[in-house]
């Protein structure tokens, strides 16, 4: 008798059910030898070596014994299906599999972000600060704490960063990094007129100043304050016109033209949210704006490969803390919660949309 769940199953129906599961259970293997080949160096020995490496050449160089060619040539070969690595054939397409002459391995263009400057690519140190809270994460859903963090460490993710100095000064790196990496593009886009005319501006969870920096070098007459806790601030030195402001954002803002939130609202739920947005609009002069910088999920203008980023991040903002990437129509309502009469989505640069708001 057929099991239950097949009876209505074609046997090529079964078939792809077995392929799907399998491609989902083992879904982790791609994290997997991803992080193998950071921790084997691949991706730096590639860049080192400053052009393409055939397999031997790429294994000696990190010191891995030729007898162990015939495991290498597996892993690199599953790094060039998720494209994190090319494979250059040899021209003499003969070559039998695994053979030396196979090919010269290079770094895609991914790997390229993740190794030489992207954010969030130093997990390794990080291993168990970051893979405990994911852990066991159906525990959450039979709890009541805020999050599967606080689940994990007793703790709110902001208040464990700034009791945990390695952690906080690793997340705020790479925070830093990703914020580097995000203004380089906008500045391309030539700002898009959002700083344009501005006289001063508060950069409201605005870490150790990254993204004021590279607003204050555009914009020299624009007075600058990044408003951030205490701890992340308290040694930072400010220029003539930036300044490094200790501060709660749910207490107060410091008043200027206008406010930015980069990668703030998302961390925070719908009444943490309108709370910050209120702070904000008792801050800025009524000709003034909040610029936000975060994303838009559903965004029309992305494809499936964005919109699945998208969801990774929005179950990293529930896992670590309790909030959530919105989509228009949960941003627009929450606009209007806090008092702002209208908005604009200035212009959408990879997962996130800058968005300038008017109250
Ligand atoms: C995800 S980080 C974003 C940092 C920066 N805006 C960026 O995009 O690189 C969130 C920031 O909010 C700050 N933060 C958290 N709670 C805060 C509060 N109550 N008042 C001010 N800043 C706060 C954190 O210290 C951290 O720097
Ligand atoms: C503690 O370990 C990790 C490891 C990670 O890989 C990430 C990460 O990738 C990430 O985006 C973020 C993150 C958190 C809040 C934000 O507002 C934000 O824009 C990003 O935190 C992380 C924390």
């Amino acid at each position: 008798m057929a099991d239950h769940n097949d009876q209505n199953l074609t046997p090529s129906d079964l078939l792809l059910a077995e392929t799907q599961s399998w491609n989902q259970l083992y879904f982790f293997i791609e994290h997997v030898t991803l992080k193998c080949a950071l921790q084997l160096g691949i991706p730096n020995a590639i860049t080192k070596h400053g052009k393409p490496m055939t397999l031997s050449k790429l294994m000696s160089s990190l010191s891995i014994s030729p007898s162990k060619y015939p495991y290498f040539h597996r892993l690199t070969r599953i790094l060039v299906r998720y494209g994190l690595l090319i494979l250059q054939k040899h021209e003499d397409n003969n070559v039998d599999d695994g053979d030396d002459s196979k090919g010269y391995y290079s770094l895609a263009p991914t790997d390229r972000y993740i190794m030489k400057d992207g954010p969030w690519n130093s997990m390794e140190d990080q291993d168990s600060f970051f893979f405990k809270a994911w852990n066991c994460l159906g525990d959450w859903f039979r709890n009541e704490d805020p999050s599967k963090f606080y689940t994990a460490y007793g703790d709110l993710f902001w208040t464990k960063l700034s009791r945990d100095t390695s952690s906080g000064n690793w997340f705020h790196a790479n925070m830093a990094r990703d914020s580097r990496s995000f203004m380089n593009v906008l500045i391309g886009n030539e700002f898009k007129d959002v700083f344009k005319g501005l006289t001063s501006l508060v950069d409201v969870g605005g870490g150790t100043g990254t993204v004021a920096m590279a607003i204050t070098k555009k914009f020299p007459d624009m007075k600058c304050i990044v408003l951030d806790l205490p701890p992340i601030v308290a040694n930072l030195q400010g220029s003539e016109n930036l300044e490094f402001v200790a501060g709660d954002m749910f207490q107060k803002i410091p008043a200027a033209n206008a406010v930015l939130l980069k990668s703030i609202l998302h961390d925070w739920n719908d009444e943490e949210f309108v709370k910050i947005l209120k702070n904000c609009k008792d801050a800025i002069t009524r000709s003034g704006k909040v610029i936000i910088i975060d994303m838009v999920m559903e965004n029309p203008e992305l494809d499936d490969e964005a919109f699945q980023a998208q969801l990774f991040i929005d179950m990293l903002m529930m896992v670590f803390l309790g909030s959530k990437e919105r989509n228009k129509k949960e941003w627009e309502k929450l606009f209007f919660d806090a008092g702002f009469t209208s908005y604009k989505i200035i212009l959408t640069l990879g997962l996130r949309s800058v968005i300038e708001l008017y109250p």
